[in-house]
């Protein structure tokens, strides 16, 4: 008995708590072809689950092969990119629909507005600035949306190993710990998004960290 679900849609398959998750990842792929093949299995699994895709525009790297997975399995992408970006040598061709904004502060604060969860791939500075940023948010209680880690091939261990050491260390709150959550495989992290519930305290309400005091209007679009 299939109940209210199509034929072939598997449990997983028929509903998300999730309509759209931010994926931060590498402008390059990486040296790896794991990298590349986490991109393609988390874009695959967001279909799967008909999650869309808010992510940092272009094509370059391993954005461009979960956008394009994501694109072609029919869910929508939504790339965020500042206009200094959006060159095609920088950021290639994108895929979905395009927002320009002015710049990396108004790309997260647009990311994180759109988006229900995010979820970190393998990347650089660049990601793990975002990555960070989200997590932040969470502990002074901006957003209380759940933060993924694509644990691929132990990429990010060294990672983990200093949040272990900051909350061992004195700076990060214990109760702040279960802030990232993460896994080795794209399947079982978004499990574990799925389940997420915060726990932490936020500094202070969430009411009074409304985007717009940030200086990011809802209304405001930069569309082209
Ligand atoms: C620097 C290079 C290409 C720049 N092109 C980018 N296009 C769009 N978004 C970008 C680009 N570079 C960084 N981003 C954002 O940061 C994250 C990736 O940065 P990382 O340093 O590569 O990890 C990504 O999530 C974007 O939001 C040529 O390599």
């Amino acid at each position: 008995m299939m109940g209210e679900r199509e034929a072939g849609e598997t449990e997983e398959s028929s509903k998300s708590r999730f309509r759209r998750i931010c994926v931060f990842c590498g402008s390059s792929s990486g040296k790896k072809s794991s990298y590349s093949d986490a991109a393609l299995d988390l874009g695959k699994e967001l279909v799967r689950r008909k999650i869309d895709l808010i992510y940092g525009g272009g094509s370059v790297g391993l954005m461009g092969l979960i956008a394009q997975t994501v694109h072609e399995g029919g869910c929508h992408v939504t790339g965020v990119i500042p206009k200094a970006l959006m060159p095609r040598e920088i950021s290639g061709h994108s895929v979905g629909e395009v927002k320009a904004v002015i710049d990396m502060h108004q790309r997260k604060a647009e990311m994180a507005r759109h988006a229900d969860a995010f979820v970190a791939l393998p990347g650089g500075y660049g990601t793990l600035e975002e990555l960070l940023e989200m997590i932040t948010w969470s502990q002074l209680g901006i957003h209380d949306k759940p933060v993924g880690l694509l644990n691929v091939d132990g990429y990010y261990n060294p990672l983990l190993e200093l949040f272990e050491k900051g909350a061992e260390e004195g700076f990060i709150k214990p109760s702040s710990q279960q802030i990232v959550v993460h896994a080795s495989t794209a399947h079982d992290l978004i499990v574990r998004l799925e389940e997420y519930v915060p726990r932490h305290e936020g500094v202070a309400p969430r009411e009074t960290w409304e985007m717009e005091q940030l200086g990011y209007p809802a209304s405001q679009n930069h569309n082209n």
